[in-house]
């Protein structure tokens, strides 16, 4: 694992954009190869879609060959509810850049078989091959798209009962009722998650330490089911200071002096 430790909640935005987009060219993407990118929503990721776009802007990136799979959705909201991942992914990133609709993947939390959906969704990112890089955030509990904790890690593509936890941080996004959040997500499972060549998770604010410290210092549990990034062979974490109260002193050092070292050999 390696763990970026940056000071600001932005810089983790502009590093993650910086990094994706790198990925991207040196992939060389072309129609019959497309770089496959999984993507989250919440706000954690919000700063490193506003910098993909103005990477996008400035000519230093194009989506035209990129597929993008999203990791979840709710169930019941309709699809154009101000609060759905699939508006919100259009409203902040999709309809800024260069993506082509078909290459849009999206769960449908109001498909009439859930349960095929589902499976279906395992299977067009079977026919891509695999996820290039999955991108993701981290619940305060610990979850890892929405697989709240005690998902098996193992688990594929399913439905989720959200916590009550889960649903009281996202009320948020509902005018603070917790009883306007649907109770049922669509999720990408942690084994999905797993199958990604890299996966880079971006974590801010006081409100993330234990799960912070649950993915770098605890150990593999489906309790924190972030820790099973201990077991990807190539998982990143990009996080700002706020979020490292919880680790030992020591533990920020030792990533700090890693990742000094990584810049002198660039
Ligand atoms: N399903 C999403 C997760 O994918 C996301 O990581 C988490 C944290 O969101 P935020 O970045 O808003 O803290 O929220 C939701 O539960």
């Amino acid at each position: 694992m390696r763990l970026i430790p940056l000071k600001q909640a932005d810089q983790v935005g502009l590093w993650s954009a910086r990094y994706i987009v790198d990925r991207i060219k040196a992939f060389a993407p072309t129609p019959e190869r497309p770089f496959v990118l999984g993507l989250p929503t919440g706000g954690t990721p919000l700063s490193t879609y506003r910098r993909l776009i103005q990477l996008y802007q400035q000519g230093d990136v194009s989506f035209a060959n990129v597929v993008t799979f999203n990791m979840d959705e709710y169930v019941g909201l309709p699809a154009e509810h101000p609060q759905s991942y699939r508006r919100f992914m259009y409203d902040n990133f999709f309809s800024h850049v260069d993506l082509r609709d078909e290459n849009i993947h999206l769960l449908d939390g109001n498909a009439p078989d859930l349960l095929a959906e589902c499976q279906g969704y395992e299977e067009k990112i079977r026919r891509y091959g695999k996820i290039h890089l999955f991108m993701g955030g981290v619940g305060n509990d610990g979850h890892i798209a929405f697989n709240e904790p005690a998902s098996s890690l193992n688990s594929r593509t399913r439905i989720k009962t959200l916590t009550e936890d889960t649903r009281l941080a996202n009320a948020r996004f509902f005018d603070g009722d917790m009883q306007q959040v649907p109770k049922l997500a669509l999720t990408v499972g942690v084994g999905t998650l797993m199958d990604a060549e890299e996966i880079m998770i971006l974590v801010t604010g006081h409100a993330k330490a234990l799960a912070l410290q649950a993915a770098v210092e605890g150990s593999v549990n489906h309790m924190w089911t972030i820790s099973t990034l201990q077991l990807h062979p190539k998982s990143l974490i990009v996080c700002d200071e706020a979020c490292t109260m919880e680790l030992k002193v020591k533990t920020v050092r030792y990533f700090q002096e890693l990742e000094a070292e990584n810049i002198k050999r660039l």
